[in-house]
């Protein structure tokens, strides 16, 4: 059980169990695996697929984001199950954890701009402009990951406190005062963007499979596979944000609060930190969960996959959707929403 031992800050109080040492580990060491797997295989498929679209930019920018956060689940490893000397947890709490916020906010925010990009091809083609163009989605790109690393960065230079004595668990201790500050506001700011993300892509997927039903109803092309694959594909998005991001958002102010306040008791302070470390696994697991969107929306990224596996597409709603992607922006929104 947690030690209840604690002092104001919350510095005393520690919450190093089995749990945090073996369980959560091991659940990081599976993801890990199948998520390095699983991003590698879609950087290579990406590579033959050219940046043809806007979305497809963004999509490649997803898995970069993926592959760095991917690579940061080994120290969190080794730090978490006390395998390597306490000095590894400053280097998590300084460098690998920032990296690891970092990227999955660059990912949710280009599954925002995914969101917003089907949005303007679908629902408002007349305001198609230069916003559409692919140079256009690579300067966003850009902006998004500086932006991002300047929130983030001071996060890195602000963890100043790391003495002999003070390897802590908690990262909150090994902060200056301004870093405090930047931890709690950092914290904040991303808490926004995901929120405002998540708000954005309900909004942009509820117009959007309405535009498309009432388009097919319209020119009578309705079919029951097309219908599926919209829902299947809009569930997709929504269900790899509902089941790994919302949960742990859901908890992140409460637990920055319980960091940088003294108003918490320890018990408060182990629960917040338990229900954080188990929603941030969730939170990991999606850089598993992405590969299966690029499938689902991306339709080059499938072709290439069955052409480098020589499988055939083997449904006809397979071809069908071909065939609608070839004639008009609607079929290019089934595959891609
Ligand atoms: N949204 C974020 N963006 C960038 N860095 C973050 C973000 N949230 C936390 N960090 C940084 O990641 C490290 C680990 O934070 P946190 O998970 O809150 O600490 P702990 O592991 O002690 O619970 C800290 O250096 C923190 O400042």
């Amino acid at each position: 059980m947690p030690n209840s031992s604690s002092n104001s800050s919350g510095s005393g109080c520690s919450h190093s169990t089995v749990i945090t040492r073996t369980v959560l580990p091991l659940l990081y060491c599976l993801i890990f695996l199948a998520g390095l797997a699983l991003n590698a295989v879609a950087a290579w498929l990406f590579l033959h697929v050219p940046s043809k679209k806007s979305f497809i930019v963004y999509l490649k920018n997803i898995v970069v984001a993926d592959l760095l956060m991917s690579l940061t689940f080994p120290f969190k490893i080794l730090a978490d199950s006390e395998i390597a000397p306490p000095q590894l947890n400053a280097f998590v709490c300084r460098y690998s954890a920032v990296v690891f916020y970092t990227n999955m906010y660059i990912g949710i925010a280009f599954f925002g701009l995914i969101g917003s990009d089907r949005y303007y091809k679908i629902v408002k083609p007349l305001f198609a402009s230069f916003v559409h163009t692919v140079n256009w989605s690579k300067v966003v790109s850009i902006i998004v990951w500086l932006l991002l690393m300047a929130i983030s960065f001071p996060n890195m230079i602000l963890t100043t406190e790391i003495t002999k004595e003070n390897y802590s668990r908690k990262c909150i201790g090994l902060k200056s005062e301004l870093g405090r500050q930047w931890h709690k506001a950092s914290s904040y700011i991303c808490t926004g963007i995901f929120w405002v993300v998540f708000l954005l892509l309900i909004i942009v997927y509820t117009s959007i499979s309405k535009k498309i039903y009432s388009s097919y109803k319209r020119f009578r092309r309705s079919s029951e596979a097309t219908k599926r694959k919209t829902n299947r594909n809009i569930f997709s998005v929504m269900f790899v944000f509902v089941v790994c991001f919302v949960p742990y958002h859901l908890c992140r102010i409460p637990y920055t609060l319980s960091q940088t306040s003294s108003h918490f008791s320890c018990r408060a302070r182990a629960a917040l930190f338990y229900a954080k470390e188990f929603t941030l696994v969730l939170s990991a697991a999606n850089v598993c969960l992405d590969p299966i969107i690029y499938f689902f929306l991306c339709a080059p990224f499938r072709e290439k996959l069955y052409q480098k596996l020589q499988l055939k597409p083997k449904t006809s709603s397979e071809a069908e959707i071909s065939k609608s992607k070839r004639s008009n922006t609607l079929g290019e929104s089934i595959n891609i929403v």
